[in-house]
């Protein structure tokens, strides 16, 4: 297995503020596997997913593995030499160029006061080629549009070369021609995937399984049919869906409607 996790639990504030934002989360991702992780807003996701990249440290009782090795027995340096996060929060604070950006990606595996090697260079090139940003490789990441950034952030999480690759809503900003590529590419890397989606239709396409969570917890767990259905559907996202199957391919495929807004 992969990554490992059990009775991830974390909350915000103290005392009689205190909330309790993930409750008892357990999930394992297998070397190779793409996993998604869907729920409704606020549900706990992104908190999760950043317990899971070792940003967060879980409250006692909770474990994270990868590769067998607890996550908080690991340097940053040595997790981020196997894993790399597409995240929300991906403000750097300062501004540099793509390249510059991306270069980053090398930093885990480049020691200490070395130079960018010309494997490096060839890293970072072959890796915002592939993203389809060669040409962006001069401007400053200040300039750049949403669905341009996201790319050249997807840059620098290959150019890191992990085996496990954390994607937190990586389709936000981007066309629906970028949407398929980024997640056909990513498929594409030979990477161990979690991925955060919103969009049930790219997660019955491109995830092997489904977490599902509500309110903290873990609800449901699957292959995208099992987990995919109308009444799980309902009862997270209090909308009527149903599910059939795609037209071209052989996936499961969600409509959804609301009969009569909510509230
Ligand atoms: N540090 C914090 N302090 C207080 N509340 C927090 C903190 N971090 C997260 N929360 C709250 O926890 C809840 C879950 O947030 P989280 O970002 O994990 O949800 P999410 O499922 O990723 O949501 P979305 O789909 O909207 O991105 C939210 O109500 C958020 O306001």
């Amino acid at each position: 297995m992969m990554l490992t996790a059990k009775q991830l639990s974390w909350t915000a504030g103290h005392g009689a503020q205190a909330t309790q934002i993930v409750r008892q989360a357990s999930l394992q991702v297998a070397q190779g596997e793409c996993v998604g992780l869907v729920g409704p807003n606020g549900c706990g996701k992104s908190t999760l997913m950043r317990m899971l990249y070792r940003v967060l440290q879980p409250e006692a009782g909770g474990q994270i593995q990868l590769q067998g090795r607890d996550i908080w027995q690991m340097s940053a340096r040595q997790f981020a030499q196997q894993a790399a996060v597409l995240g929300q929060d991906t403000g750097l604070g300062f501004d540099c160029t793509v390249q510059e950006l991306v270069m980053m990606g090398r930093f885990p595996h480049q020691s200490r006061w070395a130079r960018d090697s010309a494997e490096d260079k060839a890293i970072v090139s072959a890796c915002l080629a592939q993203v389809r940003a060669s040409r962006l490789a001069d401007h400053l990441l200040s300039s750049l549009s949403g669905g341009e950034r996201q790319r050249v952030l997807l840059a620098r999480a290959l150019a890191q070369q992990p085996q496990l690759l954390f994607l937190d809503e990586p389709t936000n900003h981007l066309d629906i021609q970028f949407q398929l590529e980024l997640l056909s590419l990513v498929r594409a890397s030979g990477c161990t995937v979690l991925i955060v989606v919103h969009d049930l239709n790219l997660a019955a396409q491109f995830c092997d399984r489904i977490y599902v969570m509500q309110a903290g917890a873990i609800d449901a767990e699957g292959t995208p049919e099992q987990v995919l259905t109308p009444a799980t559907i309902a009862r997270v996202f209090q909308v009527e869906a149903q599910v059939d199957r795609h037209p071209r391919l052989d996936k499961a495929r969600v409509s959804y409607w609301m009969d009569k807004p909510h509230g």
